[in-house]
């Protein structure tokens, strides 16, 4: 059965309106939304990644997909917010969140706020991204299972309020093994599996690399660090699994983080794909991603 998003804020029912400021949209009566529910209550998916090309690229991706004949540019509904770029497909939203937690969690809060001002039935939000790999093939697409933070904890850690809170960060197994089954076929020609993740604030140093401005660690010391992380069944590494598990686990908002792998750690540190290989890259998300929401659609 669907059913509608419920946040986790008491006070958000005290207010009599609401400004969603990074995507400069507003809510001018939270008791009559029905203005929002008109533009965005059709909303089935809500897909993020890191830029607002691969989102644009997303959204015309999908179109054929969805059934959508549309030709035209796409429009960035949120450009007017100068923050974040965010293309409406059919009932998919596609949205830039930047790099790391910090920037996606403000847009995160924000968009979770907009589908239950829409009155959104049992949305998805699912993050189509890239991420070094850990002992996979580059080109691998890794579907996140368990987020493990920089300590190699399975939690999200947040200071609130001065304090230490620690929440839990795993995406909901059936969402992955349902992603798996009906966005992945045999003959895509790479691998897309389902393992735990490592997310971290830095790309240099928290993610063990010894080609950033600061390095206080031996060669020996990054690798075996990359065998701890291979221990906890860790396949890839980025910046936003951890905080996005935790708060759509939070709200109770089923989400997945789907990535596709530039690199193989063990055996480097530089990025250095060609921009036409690692867009050739991008896409293989959007191939899984499209089939299952193609799924979703359909039942
Ligand atoms: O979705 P993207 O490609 O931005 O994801 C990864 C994690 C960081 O945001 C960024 C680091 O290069 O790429
Ligand atoms: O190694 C990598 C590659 C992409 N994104 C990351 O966070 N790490």
């Amino acid at each position: 059965m669907l059913k509608g998003v419920n946040l986790k804020n008491p006070h958000l029912n005290k207010m009599p309106s609401d400004f969603l400021y990074h995507l400069n949209i507003n809510v001018p009566n939270t008791a009559d939304t029905s203005v929002i529910q008109k533009q965005f209550g059709d909303i089935v998916a809500v897909c993020a990644g890191g830029t607002s090309k691969r989102m644009r690229e997303l959204a015309i991706y999908l179109r054929p997909i969805l059934g959508i004949k549309d030709n035209s540019e796409p429009v960035d509904l949120c450009e007017s917010g100068q923050r974040y770029a965010v293309y409406k497909v059919g009932p998919v939203l596609c949205v830039s969140h930047g790099v790391g937690s910090s920037t996606f969690s403000v847009v995160l809060h924000e968009l979770l706020k907009l589908v239950k001002y829409a009155k959104c039935q049992d949305p998805v939000f699912i993050r189509i991204g890239t991420c070094g790999g850990v002992g996979v093939e580059p080109g691998t697409v890794v579907i996140t299972k368990d987020a493990y933070n920089g300590y190699l904890k399975n939690e999200h850690e947040i200071p609130i309020l001065g304090k230490r809170v620690v929440r839990p960060a795993s995406f909901p197994d059936t969402l992955c093994q349902e992603i798996l089954k009906y966005g992945a076929k045999s003959d895509d020609g790479f691998n897309t599996i389902i393992a735990n993740t490592m997310s971290t604030d830095c790309f240099y140093e928290g993610q063990g690399r010894t080609d950033g401005a600061v390095c206080e660690y031996s060669d020996d010391e990054k690798m075996a660090f990359l065998k701890e992380c291979q221990k906890k069944g860790i396949c890839n590494i980025e910046m936003e699994a951890t905080m996005f598990a935790s708060l759509t686990q939070k709200v109770g908002v089923r989400a997945a983080d789907v990535c596709v792998t530039l690199i193989n750690r063990l055996n480097g540190d530089q990025v250095s794909i060609t921009m036409h290989e690692k867009e050739t890259f991008e896409q293989r998300p959007f191939s899984i991603v499209g089939r299952y929401i193609q799924h979703l659609l359909l039942n």
